[in-house]
């Protein structure tokens, strides 16, 4: 399928810059819809996804449902998922889905389609995909997401601690698994062609050590999604540690730190605007 909408790059550089580069992450857990006083099926997952879109899919650039807290509804997990893939869209905001799809190339061809084909049940502006069966079989997946105007983040290293080990272990050329991501997802980004805009970002946790800077480096010119700010610990200071020199790259993502301050609408905006304001600092830092 061939898009003539501008790239996802493009639009998510001009809504970070309008709105905030923050991306919103939406995990309907049974925890959080208890704490929200609404009951853990299909009809409560809807309710606080309206609740969530009327308070922010007019506010950010991206939002990020985390796929499995829908898929666990069974199908009609799923037609709310399609529906508040809707409801930010109609508010301005480009959509992200957050699903880790990684497999062989025939299997991941298939992902592809049901992500950026034209019988895709969401029609994502993005969705995230693991590399642990190899770069390559990604390949095509990639192909499609550029022909469809999508784009893709891999993780390159993760938020969590149980990541480290792997992700940081080196091969026979001596360079790092993560180390080895960045450098095929920069090449892949600076190949020539027709369509030489870049479909490939990282995740990159800002959970991260300051020995993950050289593999920011390697990046390049990549877009990173920086997970693990909030619940998990990190801060926007973070993400000057880490990121420094690459602000406009950076779209700090969280979602409990957020989530959490409902149901109460004012509190829910409260909390999402201090999370938009340090992010739009921080991009405005590139700018200084
Ligand atoms: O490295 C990663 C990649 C993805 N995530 C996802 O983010 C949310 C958790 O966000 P919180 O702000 O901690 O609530 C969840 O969907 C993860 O799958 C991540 O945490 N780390």
């Amino acid at each position: 399928m061939t898009s003539f909408a501008p790239p996802f790059i493009y639009n998510f550089n001009a809504l970070a810059d309008q709105r905030s580069p923050f991306c919103l992450g939406v995990d309907p857990s049974k925890d959080l819809l208890t704490r929200w006083g609404l009951p853990d099926t299909a009809q409560g997952l809807r309710e606080f996804c309206d609740r969530v879109a009327d308070a922010a899919a007019d506010k950010v650039a991206l939002v990020k449902p985390q796929s499995a807290f829908f898929e666990r509804h069974g199908p009609d997990g799923l037609k709310v998922l399609q529906h508040v893939m809707k409801r930010f869209k109609q508010g301005g905001a480009l959509t992200l889905l957050d699903v880790k799809r990684g497999d062989i190339g025939s299997t991941m061809d298939a992902y592809a389609q049901s992500l950026f084909g034209p019988n895709s049940a969401y029609h994502v502006d993005a969705a995230t995909f693991t590399a642990y069966l190899g770069f390559g079989a990604l390949v095509k997946t990639l192909e499609l997401a550029r022909a469809a105007n999508a784009f893709a983040f891999v993780v390159v290293r993760s938020s969590n601690p149980e990541g480290t080990a792997l992700q940081n272990s080196k091969g026979s050329d001596g360079r790092t698994v993560a180390e080895a991501l960045a450098d095929d997802i920069r090449a892949f980004n600076e190949q020539p062609g027709p369509k030489a805009f870049p479909v490939v970002g990282a995740v990159m946790g800002a959970t991260l050590p300051d020995s993950d800077r050289g593999v920011v480096e390697r990046l390049g010119g990549t877009l990173m999604l920086t997970p693990g700010i909030g619940a998990q610990g990190a801060g926007f200071d973070d993400l000057k540690r880490l990121f420094a020199g690459r602000e406009l790259q950076v779209v700090p993502t969280a979602t409990r730190s957020v989530l959490e301050a409902g149901p109460d609408a004012a509190s829910l905006r409260d909390a999402l605007e201090r999370h938009l304001e340090p992010a739009r600092r921080f991009r405005d830092g590139a700018k200084r």
